[in-house]
């Protein structure tokens, strides 16, 4: 990758063999590979085996879980907060593992909707809660720093699976929870 950025130096009109610039392609080529590294992991890793069993089945909140992404359609950044809830029906993951699963999805190429639902279906896949709640809140740079250049817009997407789709009123006590 490093070549790659060593020809977008040229081609946006720098010179790559100026002082300050001799070591960008490689930190430009590490830092996207970081920014990416959700392509290379297993989700299996990710949750390492963190289910715990459970007698109750009261609703479980994450809020304000930040992310970081790319948008698929400019390379550029979006980012903001994930909201995770979940009602289980015998068995929770471990609770760093929710912040993980974001991040596992959001280091990628992405858009928020999709983001959104491989949270959401994830957690459903892997401790079978009676529903999943997810929201996020987000700001694209993309329209941002170009384009329709609009600061103050947030975008937020949510997926609610089982209950949290069927039950206006477990929706709503989610949604009273993490401040909406
Ligand atoms: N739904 C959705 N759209 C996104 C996301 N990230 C970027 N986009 C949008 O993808 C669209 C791509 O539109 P195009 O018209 O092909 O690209 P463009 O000419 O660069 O569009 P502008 O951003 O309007 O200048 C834009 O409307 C972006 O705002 C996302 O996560 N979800
Ligand atoms: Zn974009």
């Amino acid at each position: 990758m490093n070549n790659l950025y060593k020809d977008m130096l040229v081609k946006i009109g720098e010179d790559p063999d100026r002082e300050g610039l001799l070591d960008t392609p490689d930190r430009a080529a590490k830092a996207m590979a970081f920014l990416t590294k959700g392509y290379h992991q297993k989700l299996e890793d990710v949750i390492n085996n963190a289910v715990f069993t459970v007698e109750d089945n009261h609703m479980i909140i994450v809020k304000d879980i930040e992310l970081y992404s790319l948008c698929e359609h400019h390379m550029l950044p979006f980012f903001g907060k994930c909201h995770i809830g979940y009602i289980p029906e015998g068995k929770v993951l471990g609770v760093s593992k929710l912040a993980r699963i974001v991040d596992h999805f959001a280091r990628r190429l992405q858009i928020q909707e999709r983001l959104t639902n491989q949270v959401a279906t994830t957690l459903m896949d892997t401790v079978a809660p009676e529903g999943v709640g997810v929201v996020i809140e987000a700001q694209h740079l993309c329209m941002m720093m170009r384009g329709v250049e609009k600061q103050n817009s947030c975008m937020v997407t949510s997926a609610m699976l089982g209950s949290f789709r069927s039950e206006p009123s477990t929706r709503n006590e989610f949604l009273k929870l993490i401040g909406k």
